[in-house]
């Protein structure tokens, strides 16, 4: 069985993933939209705060796997991630190195991205600005780059067409390469 493919969206927060991703699941009616805010639901549910009684794993290491197991059922997905710290990169990397990642990069400027934090309210302000200091600063090979603050019409369109075309994509596996070759330099 064909492993499912993976739209890997990666950007700071507010920068418009989710929004991103609903546009995208309309538009490719064989995906479907995974999100690590669902595991968030999940564990927030199972585990009990109060008495501290917690799940002592990352959030993260369950969504990556996820994603492999729907992958590995031929699932298409569209996956929304803040890959914004080492530990975080590198599960991800690691995990979801042998799958058909399309890897795009969500972009938009701060003072849109303090704008939106501002009319969210549920948003410490400042945050997505801090999360720039690592996200796409780590040498990523996007096969694919989006800013929400533009029009998005005509990007969203050619990501779907390449999408549908089947074409290849080396920017997750150049990026894995990449990030393997500094570490290893890094000693
Ligand atoms: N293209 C856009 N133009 C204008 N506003 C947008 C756009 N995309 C998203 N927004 C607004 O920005 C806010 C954050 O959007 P969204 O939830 O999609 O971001 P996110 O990257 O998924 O954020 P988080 O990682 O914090 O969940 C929302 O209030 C949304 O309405």
């Amino acid at each position: 069985m064909n492993k499912g493919k993976v739209i890997l969206l990666n950007g700071v927060s507010s920068s418009g993933k989710s929004a991103l991703s609903k546009i995208l699941i309309q538009k490719l009616p064989n995906y479907f939209h995974l999100s690590i805010d669902d595991y968030d639901t999940i564990i927030d549910r199972m585990e009990n705060r109060e008495s501290g009684q917690l799940i002592p794993v990352p959030t993260e290491h369950f969504f990556h796997r996820t994603i492999a197991m729907f992958s590995d059922k031929g699932v298409n997905l569209v996956v929304d991630q803040i890959l914004h710290n080492n530990d975080t990169t590198i599960d991800c990397y690691a995990t979801l190195k042998d799958y058909p990642v399309v890897f795009v990069g969500v972009h938009c400027p701060v003072e849109e991205l303090e704008r939106r934090e501002l009319e969210r309210g549920d948003r410490t302000i400042g945050q997505a600005k801090a999360q720039l200091q690592y996200v796409h600063q780590q040498g990523e090979q996007y096969d694919f780059k989006i800013d929400t603050s533009e029009s998005m019409d005509n990007s969203i369109n050619e990501l779907v067409r390449v999408i549908m075309e089947e074409a290849e994509f080396r920017g997750w596996e150049n990026t894995i390469n990449l990030y393997n070759k500094s570490e290893s330099s890094m000693g």
